[in-house]
This record gives C-alpha cells, sequence and structure tokens, in this order.
C-alpha cells in the first residue's frame, strides 16, 4: 500500500533547519575558491559603478558651472569606462557562478542517486516513483541558483549597501536618515508574510509533486488506460492536479510580488521625500543641486541592493522547499544495510535455513509467523499456495531485502544478518515474473550482473536457455537495442533473457518467482532442459502457479496461514490428500 498516493500531498518530516543549512553549506564550500573569485570580481564591479555618483556630483557642482569642455570630455570618457569594466567583470563572474551552481548540483544528484540504490525496497513500496523522480531532476535543478549565487549575492549586496551607506552619509547625513526610514516599514512587511510565504512554497513543492507522480503513472499504466477508454477520466484527474499545482504557485507568487511592490514603492517616496526636503532647504554652502542629485541616485541605489536581496530572499524561501525533500530523501535511513564488522560470506554451498522466522511488512500486521525450515544444498524447493499467501515474501527474505520481524535466516549455518549484502546477494540469483530489461543492446542486459562476460559466455548462456534462436532472428541480433519497457520484446523473450542474465551470473542459490509464467507450454518444454542446466547443482526456490513447473521439484511448500501447512514430495503431498493436492486436483480438472 503507497503511504502517498499520487493525490496526497506528503508529510514533512523534517522542516529546514540549521543542521540542513549546514548540509548545504558542505556542497557550497567544495567550491570555495571560484565563489571567491567570483565574489571578487562582483565587489571590485560594484564599487567601480559607485563612483558613477561622485563623478556626477562633481561635474553638475564644478565642471558644468566653470564650463570645461575638456574636463567634461574627460569625466564623461572616465563615466563610460567605469561602465564597460563593470560589465566585464559581472560577465565572467556570471561564467563562474554559473559552473560553480552546476557542479553543485551535480553533487547533489549523485549523492542522491546513490542513495537512492542503497534505500530497501520499503522505501520503494511506500511512495509514487513520480514523487522520488522529481526531487533528483527538478528539485536539484531548483536549489542550484540559491546554493551557487544565491550566497556570494547575499554576501555582495550587503558589502554594497554598506558601501552605499558609507557614500551618502558622507555627502549629506539629513538626506541619508530619511533613505533609512524607510526600513522599518519594508522588515515588518517581511516579518508579516513570512509563515505564510514559506508555506505557500511548500504547498507548491507538495503539489507539483503529485503532479508529477500522476504523470508518471500514467505513461506507466498507458496500456490500460487505453484498454479501458479511461482517458477523458484521467484528463479530468491531471487537470485537477495541474489546477492545483496552478493555484499554489500564483498564491506563492502573490507573496514574492508584495516583497519587490513594498521595495518599489518605498524606494520611490524616499526619492521624492528627499527631492522635497532638498528643494526646500536649498542653501548654496550645504545644499546644492548637485548634493540633491546625488542622493537620489544613491537612494535607487540603496533600496536596488534591498529589492535584490528580497529577491534572493524569494528565491530562498523557494529553494528551502526543495532542499528540504531532498535532505529528507538524503537522511532516509538505509534501514537494510551491512552491521559494522559485517563479513563476507564466503563462496556458498548452499544451504538455507529459516529459524522461527516471524515477517511483517507494517508493524503489528504478520505476514509470515514462526516459519522454521531447512533446505539442503543442491535442493529444489517449490513454494506453492493461495495468491497473497506470502510465497514471494519468504525467497524475498532470503535476499535480505527486508529486515525480519522476528527469527533468522542462515545460509550455510550463517546469519545473513551478520554478513555483507554484496556476499550474498552476488552469489544469488533471483528471476521474477515482470523480467525487468534495461536499456540497452540484448548483450549489455544478458550481461548485467557480469559486465565483464566475453560475448561468448553471453551466446553460450542465451543457447543453454533457448533465447539464441529468437536472439539472432533479430537484423541487429545480440546488438538489438530495447528499453526499459522491453519494447521489442514479448514478455516471453524477456523473461528468456532474464533466465540467461541469471545463468551468466552463476549464482549459487536461485529464486524463480513466476518466472516461467509467460513461456508458453511448448517453449517451457524446451526450457527446461536449459532449466535444468540452470538448477544443476544449485539451491533453488521455485514459485510458480502452474503445478507441472514445480511437479519435479525435490521438496514442496504449500504456504499458507501466515506458515508452511505442508512440506513433501509431489508423491508424498498427493498421497496425504491435503491442501497441495486439492489445489493439484482443481488445476489437473481445467486442464
Ligand atoms: N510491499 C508490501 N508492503 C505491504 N504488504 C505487502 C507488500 N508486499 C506484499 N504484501 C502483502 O503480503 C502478503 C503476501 O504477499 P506475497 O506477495 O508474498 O504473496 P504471494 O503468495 O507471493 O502472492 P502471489 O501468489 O499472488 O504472488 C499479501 O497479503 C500482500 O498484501
Amino acid at each position: 500500500m503507497a503511504r502517498n498516493k499520487f493525490d496526497v500531498d506528503e508529510n514533512l518530516e523534517s522542516p529546514f533547519n540549521i543542521k540542513h543549512f549546514r548540509r548545504a553549506m558542505v556542497y557550497i564550500r567544495r567550491k570555495k575558491k571560484p565563489m571567491l573569485i567570483a565574489f571578487a570580481l562582483s565587489a571590485l564591479s560594484a564599487a567601480i559603478a559607485l563612483s558613477a555618483p561622485l563623478i556626477m556630483q562633481h561635474v553638475v557642482d564644478v565642471t558644468i558651472p566653470a564650463k570645461d569642455m575638456g574636463a567634461l570630455a574627460g569625466w564623461s570618457l572616465l563615466m563610460l569606462a567605469t561602465i564597460v569594466v563593470s560589465v566585464i567583470l559581472a560577465t565572467i563572474r556570471s561564467r563562474i557562478m554559473t559552473s560553480v551552481g552546476q557542479d553543485i548540483i551535480f553533487d547533489i544528484r549523485t549523492d542522491l542517486f546513490k542513495h537512492l540504490q542503497e534505500l530497501p525496497f520499503k522505501y520503494y513500496d511506500d511512495r509514487p516513483q513520480g514523487k522520488i523522480l522529481i526531487r533528483v531532476v527538478n528539485y536539484v535543478n531548483g536549489v542550484s541558483d540559491v546554493l551557487s549565487n544565491g550566497i556570494i549575492n547575499f554576501i555582495l549586496e550587503i558589502v554594497n549597501l554598506i558601501f552605499i551607506a558609507v557614500f551618502m552619509f558622507a555627502v549629506d547625513v539629513r538626506l541619508s536618515f530619511i533613505i533609512l526610514a524607510g526600513l522599518p516599514v519594508f522588515l515588518g512587511v517581511m516579518l508579516l508574510i513570512k509563515t505564510r510565504q514559506r508555506r505557500a512554497w511548500q504547498a507548491v513543492s507538495n503539489k507539483s509533486s503529485n503532479l508529477n507522480a500522476y504523470l508518471q503513472e500514467s505513461i506507466s499504466g498507458i496500456g490500460v488506460t487505453q484498454m479501458f477508454s479511461r482517458e477523458t477520466r484521467n484528463e479530468g484527474i491531471f487537470t485537477r492536479l495541474a489546477g492545483n499545482f496552478r493555484t499554489a504557485w500564483m498564491k506563492a507568487l502573490r507573496y514574492n510580488i508584495l516583497i519587490p511592490f513594498s521595495v518599489d514603492n518605498l524606494s520611490t517616496i524616499v526619492t521624492a521625500m528627499i527631492f522635497l526636503v532638498g528643494l526646500l532647504t536649498l542653501d548654496p554652502q550645504n545644499m546644492t543641486l548637485g548634493v540633491i542629485l546625488a542622493m537620489s541616485s544613491y537612494a535607487a541605489r540603496f533600496w536596488q541592493p534591498i529589492l535584490n536581496l528580497s529577491n534572493l530572499y524569494n528565491n530562498f524561501i523557494n529553494a528551502v522547499a526543495y532542499l528540504e525533500r531532498i535532505f529528507e530523501t538524503l537522511d532516509e535511513p538505509v534501514t537494510v544495510s551491512d552491521i559494522p564488522g559485517a563479513k563476507a560470506l564466503p563462496p556458498v554451498q548452499g544451504r538455507v535455513t529459516f529459524d522461527d522466522v516471524t515477517f511483517a511488512y507494517d508493524p503489528g500486521l504478520n505476514i509470515l509467523e514462526n516459519i522454521s525450515f531447512d533446505v539442503a544444498a543442491g535442493e529444489s524447493v517449490a513454494l506453492v499456495g493461495p495468491t497473497g499467501a506470502g510465497k514471494t515474501t519468504v525467497v524475498n527474505l532470503i535476499s535480505r531485502f527486508y529486515n525480519l520481524t522476528g527469527g533468522r535466516i542462515l545460509i550455510d549455518g550463517q546469519d545473513i544478518s551478520q554478513i555483507t549484502l554484496k556476499s550474498l546477494r552476488s552469489q544469488m540469483g533471483i528471476m521474477l515474473q515482470d523480467s525487468f530489461i534495461f536499456s540497452g543492446t540484448i548483450l549489455d542486459n544478458i550481461r548485467y550482473g557480469r559486465p565483464d562476460a566475453t560475448e561468448e559466455e553471453v551466446i553460450a548462456a542465451a543457447k543453454a536457455v533457448c533465447a539464441d534462436d529468437f536472439i539472432r532472428e533479430f537484423d541487429q541480433g545480440y546488438q538489438t537495442e530495447v528499453n526499459e519497457r522491453g519494447s521489442k520484446l514479448s514478455q516471453g523473450q524477456r523473461q528468456l533473457i532474464s533466465f540467461a542474465r541469471t545463468l551468466l551470473a552463476n549464482p549459487r542459490i536461485l529464486i524463480l518467482d513466476e518466472a516461467t509464467s509467460s513461456i508458453d507450454a511448448q517453449t517451457e518444454r524446451l526450457l527446461q532442459k536449459g532449466l535444468n542446466e540452470l538448477l544443476k547443482g544449485r539451491t533453488s526456490f521455485i514459485i510458480a502457479h502452474r503445478l507441472s513447473t514445480v511437479k519435479n521439484c525435490d521438496r514442496i511448500m504449500y504456504v499458507s496461514n501466515k506458515g508452511i501447512a505442508e512440506s513433501g514430495s509431489h508423491d508424498e503431498l498427493i498421497a496425504r490428500r491435503g491442501l497441495y493436492h486439492r489445489l493439484y486436483t482443481a488445476q489437473k480438472m481445467e486442464a
């Protein structure tokens, strides 16, 4: 059961806090050098740009009244030079920072992917795939600018602000206080909307996640949708989710717009006040026209960094909503992992023991209870029983895809919770009903578990499982490109490829979960030879509803009522005339 359906907002387990901030700083710190260069360039560019009002003041108060045309041309050229140099420096900085931003998101994204690969099945059982994908792709993109340019710009704007304040106080103290008077009003607006704005952006991240989850689900299930002509209904669902996203976005944007709106208005009001107070107190000694013009220019320049800071703040609040999700994923505990000091499992013989095993996917809801059995190395065991009885669960536990609720599973007498996962899983071969095909060639798919296998080894494995003939019928043979949906391949062909993949990996313990269900009876007969080859000398667990497939297994275990209800060879169980007998006769009658 998915904890989060596509249209259910995800609860945020750990809202953004100082710990997250420190975590973000780890990524930023790795790029310290280019960031310092970019910072120096920006500071230089800002300082050069700041000299312009001083030049203007001098030109208006001294050069123009003196009618000194030579000096005027000189000052004009200097002013032009300041602009050109500022632009060049800003361009270099922008290139450096774009690269820094990309490096940071590269690091976060690869960390996320690495972590996702380690997360246990339980994590994936609990949430729609689309909600995971959006974190790695969109959310990471969404934080790039804040984590790169954001930090530098923040420091720069503060420095800029201090510089401007120093310059303007040097020109006129009284008018400088008028410029500063707008600040408390602005801070009041920010404080008032802070929490609501943050929640609004969290809602945006939730709604985009929902939309993505539904989109992903719809694409995966497109066949079923079209088969049941559900297109119109699904369009309705999608439109609703897209509408929710739009509403959330517009609401969040309203807060974002409010901030520059107040900055703009405050800046206009203080500039008007400067003209008003300046012109009313005009006197040739202290309040010249040049001073008023310079101060009005400083007013605009003073409020510009505040506007920039408020935009940065907006971006930060937006990015926080994404960072929370990103760090939540990175913090997701890897509950199935190697214990400290776990040892590698030596090459296994194949004895598998369940010692009083109890298991629940969700606490309190036991699927298996107190199961004990011992399978000898090389023995083939079939698991049969009603749907939902727990057959797949039993085999998933052998690979330690989940932690046990109680008891132990031993391989060759070693508790699997005490050994490394890699050494355990690399000696197991698992084939499922839904054989997953990765995008790439058939050759790559067969050697997925053993990338170093030669082409000859791949072909030998394919021949052994009767896959070679159909593969050669493709124009490109083993080089035929397939994709993750296995297009070009029938379900049965996908299963045969997966057989070859497993045979090539040469595992000591084999698990076949409905692995032959999509193969027709004739191919299955053909395959039986290959399958016998595959099973020879290996411990195997075979789950099959088609009992003809499992009749020849050394042992058949009937799983029901949270345990193993019957166990024995086919003949023994038939003679017992119990549950297996009933199932077998029912199938025979159907045939
Ligand atoms: N990931 C999961 N999270 C929670 N419950 C699960 C999960 N997977 C299976 N279950 C539940 O565990 C029980 C056993 O499932 P399991 O897949 O092991 O049955 P099965 O015997 O293999 O069924 P089938 O023959 O249909 O494949 C079922 O009741 C199922 O609802």
